[in-house]
Formats: C-alpha cells, structure tokens, sequence
C-alpha cells in the first residue's frame, strides 16, 4: 500500500479520502532535517504553507509521485527541482478563492475602522470613541493589484460596497477587466490615485517588493495598503518606515517575509497596521475545499490517473484534461509505438496535431507523444512532468504542427520519428466509443485496435506471403490474434500489421525477413 505524509495540519475529508488508497500518516511541525529523514518512505506528501519543500527534501524523497499544496501559492515549493524528478506538484486553485478575497475585504475595513484596537481598548475597561475616528471606503478608489480568482472576488464586493476600482494586470485583457468592473491601468497610475491598495498577485522574481520605498513614496498620504497575498511581495522594512513617517496611512498584512513573524518594526505600529497569521485561507469550509481538492488528486496520482490541477504539466488545465483523457493515451501509445519502430536513438519527433486537434489546448498531448517515446528508456521513471526536459536532455528535436485541415477522423495525431537507424510514422483516431485505432503505419493506411504485442512488416503485395508468415508464426507457437494488410496499390508494397498473443521469441524476426517478399519485420511491445 501507498503512504503519505501530510506534514501541515490538513481537514479530517483529506485524510479520510487518501486513506482508501494509502497508509496516511500526519506529522505536522517537522523541522527541515526530520522531514529529509523520513520523507524516502513516502509515495506522496501534503502540505500547507507551512511546510518548505526544497531540492534536498525531494532529493530525499525517491519514492515520492506527488506533492500536493492544499491551498494556492507554491512558492514553499522547489516546482522546478519536483519536475526534474518527475514528481507532480499539484493546488487547490479555486478552494480558498472566496475565504482569501473576503479576509482582504475584512482587513480592509477593520483597518478604516480601527477595529482590532478598539476592541483590546473596550477590553481594556476603556470607552475611547475620538481615537478611532475612521473613513469610509464608499466611494473611494480601490486599486486592485491581479485580477485573477481572489482579486476578481474583492471586485465584485468592493463593487457592490460603493468603491471605484482600479486594475493592475498584465496578464489580462481590457475586456475581462471590464467584465470584472475595473478600469485597467499601469502600476504607477494605481499607485498614485488609489486610496485603498490589494494585493493578489503570485511571489515571483518579478513582484518581490514591488512595493517598494518608491512606490510608497508615490502613493497619497492617505492610503492604505493591504496584503493577503504573499509576503515579500511589499518590502517590510520600507512599509513600516513610510506608516511611521506619515507617508501613507496604513497597512494591513496577513503574509511576511518570513513566516512565522519574528522581531520586525511592524510590531511597533499603532492602530495605523494590522496583522494576522496567514489567515487568508483559515475558514472551515476553505480547508475543506481545499483538503478535498487535493486528496483526490493525491489519490489519483497513486491509482495512476492523472491529476486535474498539475501546476507542473504545462496546459494541462481541469477542462483541458477532461476534454483530452482519451487524446492523452492515444499519443503515449503512438510515442512508444513510433519509437520503437524507429529503434536506435530518436534525434527528431515531428508530431502533427490534426482536425479538431489542431489548437493550442492540444499542448499536452506533445508531452503525452514524448513521455510515450521515452517509455522503452525510462519505464516508470518518466511521466507527464518530466517528459519534455527527459526528450530536450536526450537531445530529441521536437516539432510540432497543426493541420485543421486533415479530416478523416475528427481528430488524429501523426507521429514522425528519426533515428539513427531511419525513419518511421504513425497516425491514430479514435473510433466508436473513443477507442484507439492506428490508422496509418509508414504512410499504409491501416485500421487496427493496438495491442500489447504487435508484428509489423513491409513487404510486397504478392499471393502466399500471409500464408507463409502465418506458417512461421506457427512453427514458432506465436498464436495471431488479428491481421491487417494496409497497401497503397494492387500488388505494390504493403504493410502487415499483427496482433500476437505473446512476445515473439528470439531470432523469429531474422526468419522472417527471410521469407521472400518481406523486406522489413519490427516487432513491439505496448
Ligand atoms: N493569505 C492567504 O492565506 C492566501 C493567499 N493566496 C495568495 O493570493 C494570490 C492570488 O491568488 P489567486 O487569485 O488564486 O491567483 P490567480 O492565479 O487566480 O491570480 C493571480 C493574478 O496575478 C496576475 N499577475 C501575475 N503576475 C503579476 C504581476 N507581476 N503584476 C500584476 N499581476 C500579476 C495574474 O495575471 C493573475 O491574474 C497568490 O499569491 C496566492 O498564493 C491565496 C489563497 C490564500
Ligand atoms: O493558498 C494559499 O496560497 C495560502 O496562502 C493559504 O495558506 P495556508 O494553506 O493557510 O497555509
């Protein structure tokens, strides 16, 4: 059985769904060396922001499949060191969507209004109404730094509440900004007229203090600040001193630099600066959400079945992968069978995309082509993750093309690989109920189911020779499930494609070879 390690503290319907398939485990507060001692045991980890995932912990890990973050940033993972090892790191994109936009919504006004320290101060025995005077936000202008899940939530409420909004997003369109309510405009416009300031943006090399001295000296004297995205992405130190020196109003933060929180300014500010514990995601139905979410994924990986939020599978997105499942296991098929017809070391993969294939949600199946071409060198090892940088590492050239244009099925993949000893294509559909046929074997038109073991051979169109091969088989106890002849013209050359009911043994396919009229025999495993 499966084990996982779930190193941060997770929701009981996580735990409950990863142990139908797995020995759970729940080891929460693991110091980094505890965690590389242990961690080869496991086939799967999952965390929160709590836990670090480094290269040495996933060195450590060999056994590991999957890590899954059970929330959204995985900036507490080395993505890049996981996809070298072919290890999947999968999130919850949308599970704490609405529990992240509403503790900005309520850091914002409990900012305006002072609240947390008017409440210590009533708890104090006090009655101080003069000091916690505070402003409204309706009407004021709201900047909202990305406009993906979170910020598009914040939108909407702060819509809804009387605020004007402006956005900052590079990476969407006017349309969508318009759709969301917000006025797109540059980052230093935003700064300048905003009177509240979010942010829900990933932490990236890019936006690493983006907020900056520089920018807060930019912003009005009145404005506030609020971070429920990541810490680092303000840069703490210049906060604090632009709230100290009157330069802006005030901040709310939920994430920091380093978390937990140690000494830091931040501390010695008044009721102008709140901050709480990443809470962003700490409601009761977010970590259910996001527990669920994730454990699915968890248990599907260890069943073998792909995972719908892949953060390392490019474009491999929930309704990519829905519509692409039965595409995805025809172009691992076609990689292995292509691969194994070239023999020898494949230089070049040509992989044409066609009919309803031909668009740019088709970019899984170039990986699914690779991790099937790779198959016969690295068995298990290689996968969705890793395929691409195994095939770029092993110095196979891909391209790739798409031809709408190709409509004999409604949409086929055609695989063309060059080794050092030649040149081999395949094409494949599916048919009826979606199951795969090949269709076309080094350019012969052919219809035939794949099977595990398969006889192909290229030989001239001419009376006895089925019947010769069929003999040959027999003298060797091959049993054929099936046959197929595929020729372009009467009498020309034409390929046969069989299916055998066991591995051909030894030396068979230098007898067969023999046979006159056959120049080429190849056979495969599936
Ligand atoms: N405090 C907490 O507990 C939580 C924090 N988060 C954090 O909130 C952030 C946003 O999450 P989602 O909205 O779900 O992500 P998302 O991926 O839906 O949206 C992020 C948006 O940021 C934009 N973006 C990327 N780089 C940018 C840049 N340099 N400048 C401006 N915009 C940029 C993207 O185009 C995208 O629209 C993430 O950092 C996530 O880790 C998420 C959940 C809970
Ligand atoms: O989902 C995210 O990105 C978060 O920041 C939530 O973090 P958490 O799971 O509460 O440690």
């Amino acid at each position: 059985m499966s084990k996982v390690l779930v190193s941060d503290p997770i929701d009981q319907a996580g735990i409950d769904i990863l142990s139908q398939v797995a020995t759970v485990d729940v080891k929460t507060g693991l110091k980094p060396a505890e965690l590389i001692e242990i961690i080869g045991e496991y086939d799967a980890l999952m965390i929160r922001s709590g836990t670090r995932v480094t290269q040495e912990i996933i060195e450590a890990g060999t056994q590991l499949k999957i890590i899954g973050r059970a929330g959204v940033g995985v900036d507490n993972v080395d993505v890049p060191a996981a996809t070298r090892h072919g290890i999947v790191v999968v999130n919850s994109p949308e599970g704490n969507t609405i529990a992240a936009a509403e503790h900005a919504i309520a850091m914002m006004l409990a900012l305006s209004r002072h609240i947390p320290d008017a409440n210590v101060s009533v708890k104090k025995g006090e009655w101080d109404r003069k000091t916690f005077v505070g402003a409204e936000v309706y009407k004021k202008t709201l900047g909202i730094v990305g406009l993906g899940k979170i910020g598009s939530h914040v939108a909407a409420v702060a819509k809804a509440m009387g605020m004007k909004l402006l956005g900052y997003d590079p990476f969407i369109s006017t349309e969508r900004a318009e759709q969301i309510g917000c006025q797109l405009v540059d980052l230093d416009l935003l700064i300048q007229q905003a009177d509240y300031i979010t942010l829900h943006i990933p932490k990236t090399s890019e936006t690493a203090h983006l907020i900056n001295a520089k920018t807060l000296a930019k912003m009005k004297p009145t404005a506030r600040i609020i971070n429920c995205a990541r810490g680092g992405i303000i840069d703490e130190a210049a906060l604090a001193a632009a709230i100290k020196e009157g330069k802006i109003a005030g901040a709310a933060l939920d994430v920091f630099e380093s978390e937990p929180l140690a000494e830091s300014d931040l501390r010695s500010i008044g009721k102008d600066i709140i901050l709480t514990p990443h809470l962003g995601a700490s409601t009761a139905e977010a970590q259910v959400n996001v527990a669920i979410d994730v454990a699915e994924q968890i248990r599907d990986v260890l069943l073998g079945l792909p995972a719908r939020s892949a953060v390392n599978i490019p474009g491999l997105g929930p309704d990519v992968l829905e519509e692409l499942k039965p595409y995805m296991q025809l172009a691992e098929t076609l990689g292995n069978l292509v691969g194994q017809l070239a023999g020898g070391r494949v230089e070049l993969l040509n992989i044409r995309l066609q009919g309803e294939l031909a668009t740019n949600k088709s970019q899984p199946l170039v990986v699914a082509s690779l991790k099937g071409l790779l198959y016969q060198a690295l068995r298990e090892r290689v996968n969705y993750v890793n395929a691409s940088i195994e095939a770029k590492e092993r110095g196979i050239r891909v391209i790739e093309t798409r031809d709408a244009s190709v409509r004999d099925y409604a949409g086929s993949l055609h695989l063309e690989a060059t080794g050092t000893l030649g040149t081999h294509c395949v094409t494949g559909a599916l048919l009826g109920d979606k199951e795969i046929h090949l269709t076309d074997v080094d350019g012969f038109p052919i219809n035939v189911p794949p099977s595990k073991y398969m006889l192909f051979t290229l030989h001239r169109d001419m009376p006895g020779i089925i019947g010769k091969l069929g003999s040959l088989l027999g003298s060797f106890n091959v049993n054929i499930a099936s046959m197929q002849v595929g020729r372009k013209i009467v009498r020309g050359d034409a390929v046969m494609a069989l299916s055998i009911d066991d591995p051909l043994p030894e030396g068979i396919l230098d007898e067969i070879t023999k046979v006159p009229g056959i120049r080429d025999a190849y056979t495969v495993t599936l």
